[in-house]
This record gives structure tokens, sequence and C-alpha cells, in this order.
């Protein structure tokens, strides 16, 4: 199968692979409008923190392209209103806020140019953003490859891969980077409830690049580590704080516990902007809540009565000490986490 591509420039189109197709269907969408790119991101046609991301990046692009270019003061405050507006559209990967900050303190620094210059370096910008993802992305995959070893199996959860990211993906990284060695790692794949990324998006990246790959439900996994079927679980995430503690898709908090108790090491695939300094434990990191229907409602099938109450947490977080290593595209950070994370940005 050929290769899909999550998110491209082109034309002065943002054209994303629409993810709630897959595995039906192959679709890319065109986006020219910065409501129709918001839509895109709170309706998971895009998804995974670095892929929402890099779309917010190009969002912000759009959203000003077309503002007048005399006024500096009223184009600013659009730039600010367009960041604004985007990072309402889903708050828990800090990835999201990362890429518009970043957009929107180039445009400060570059105050000075005209505001044609300026929205120019902001395509720039959001293209650059977009290129550093991949190299970020297969630097996690070999780091994380050295923590692992021909023969082994792996359990991962919900979609880090290259659909959620721009290429490689980050905690599904290592298995391409070991398939290219010709190393036999087999990965079992929580289905992840409820929007199965799972098992439409990790089984069908894996699968279709010739990755072993197993899918169990979310409620197997218990016996696949108890089974000894698995040596080492990694996954994404999508907010580190200061302290190590990291939220990721709902159900990592389980495989977590699970790992700790089968003495499996767990890994964090975390590229640097998920790394959130500012916020000082996972108390602070915004828990999405999703639409009732996620878990009522299946495929436009009703699988629960009409009207009874729901809880539905997108993300958890999973405390530090259960966390054995966080790897990232500048190396692996052990525990202390709180200490050896802060100096891994005074390495820059
Ligand atoms: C490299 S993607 C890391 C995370 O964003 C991923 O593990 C995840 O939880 C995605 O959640 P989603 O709700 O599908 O955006």
């Amino acid at each position: 199968m050929e290769e899909v591509k999550t998110i491209q420039w082109n034309n002065e189109k943002l054209i994303l692979l629409d993810q709630t197709k897959i595995p039906n269907e192959v679709v890319y969408e065109a986006f020219e409008k910065v409501e129709d790119v918001w839509d895109a991101i709170q309706d998971m046609k895009v998804r995974g923190a670095p892929a929402i991301g890099v779309t917010a990046a190009y969002g912000l692009y759009i959203g000003i392209r077309e503002e007048g270019e005399e006024d500096k003061n009223a184009f600013f405050k659009a730039l600010e209103e367009k960041s604004r507006y985007l990072g309402t559209s889903r708050p828990t990967a800090v990835n999201l806020f990362w890429a518009l900050e970043r957009m929107e303190n180039k445009a400060k620094e570059l105050k000075d140019l005209t505001i044609k210059e300026i929205k120019e370096k902001l395509l720039e910008e959001a293209i650059l953003i977009h290129k550093e993802d991949e190299e970020i992305n297969r630097r996690i995959g070999e780091n994380l490859l050295t923590l692992l070893k021909d023969g082994m199996g792996v359990l991962t959860h919900c979609n880090a891969g290259a659909l959620a990211t721009t290429k490689y993906g980050t905690a599904l990284a290592p298995f391409y980077l070991a398939k290219e060695k010709g190393w036999d790692i087999k990965v079992y794949a929580d289905e992840t409830r409820p929007r199965l990324q799972g098992a439409s998006l990790t089984a069908f990246e894996l699968y279709h690049a010739g990755v072993d790959v197993t899918l169990i439900t979310d409620n197997m996994a218990a016996m696949v580590m108890s089974q000894g079927k698995v040596q080492a679980a990694i996954v994404g995430c999508d907010r580190i704080a200061a302290n190590g503690d990291t939220a990721n898709k709902i159900g990592t908090l389980g495989v977590s516990i699970l790992a700790k108790h089968y003495n499996i090491p767990l890994y964090i695939a975390a590229p640097t902007p998920t790394i959130d300094l500012r916020t000082p434990t996972g108390e602070g990191i915004p828990i999405e809540e999703r639409d009732a229907e996620e878990i009522t409602c299946r495929f436009g099938v009703l699988t629960a009565p009409k009207g009874v109450k729901t809880y539905n947490p997108g993300f958890d977080v999973t405390p530090h000490e259960n966390i054995t290593a966080i790897v990232t595209e500048k190396g692996i950070v052990y525990p202390p986490f709180e200490e050896n994370l802060k100096k891994l940005f005074e390495q820059e």
C-alpha cells in the first residue's frame, strides 16, 4: 500500500488525511478556512499531539493570510484572536499551544517587516514545524530502539504512529526502524475505546507496513502481560508535566498500573514540544471531556440506553512513579524526572 500522508501543504491549501474514515477509506480533504481547520481538529479528522500542533500552525497562517496589509495593530490583534480561537479546539495536547505560541513569537520577532513579509515568514515557520517533526520522530525511534531487543513483544495504546505525526510516529517509530533492521518485534495494539484509534489507526498503519501487529481489546492487556507475551509497553503522550506526570489517551493509566504490577517497563515516547515545564504536576493538565455519543452510540447504532448519564474523559494522567523512562529526541530521561527533564532543556 502507498504511504499515506497525514498532513500536506500544497498550493496554498492544507491537505489532511481524514482519520475518521480509516480503515475503510483513505480520503484526503483540503482546508482553506480557519473555521474548517478548527472543526477538523475537534472532530478528530486530524489527531495525535504532534499532528494537531502542525495543523494548528498552518491553521493560524490560513487564519491571517487574508488580513489587510495596512494596519499592523489590527494584524497583530487578528493573529492573537485566531490563535486563541484555534487553541479552543482541543485542550489537552500542549503541542497545539506550543505551535501557536511559536508562530505568534515569530511574528513578534519580525514586527518591523511589512505585513506581507510577516505572512510569508509565518508560512515558512509552519513548514519548518512540519519538517522538524519528522526528524524528531526518527530520533525518538532510534533512542527507543536502544531499549528493545530483537524478538521482544511490546504493548502500545491508542495511536502514536505516523498518522499522529508527520512520519514514523513517536511510540511506533521504533517498530518501523526495527523492521528496517530485520528485527522481529511483536506489537500488541490495544483497541483503545471509545474512538478505537488502536484498532482503526495503529493496526492499520503497522499492518500495512508489514510490522507484526496483534490487535487486542483494552481489557485483554492484563491477560497478555500475565502470559509473558510483552516485555515492554510504549505509549505516546499529549502533555508531560514538569514532574513527569503524563497525560495520554484514556486507558494509559490502566496500562501503567498493569505494567508496574507485572514488572514490565513503561516507556513514554515524547517529542520535547510535548513537555510542559510550566505545568508543575499532572493535576494541572486540562483533560478534554468529549461527547457522550462517543460511548453511547457507535457506528450510528445506540449501544446504551438513550439518556443514560455518561462520563467521557479523552485522556488520563499516568503518575510519574509508574513511568520507567521518558524517551525524547534529545535522549532518554530517567527518574528523578523533575530534575532530569529540566536538564534536558538546559542543554539547548
Ligand atoms: C504521537 S501522538 C501522542 C498522543 O497524542 C496519542 O498517544 C494520543 O493520545 C492521541 O489521542 P487522540 O485523542 O487520538 O488525539
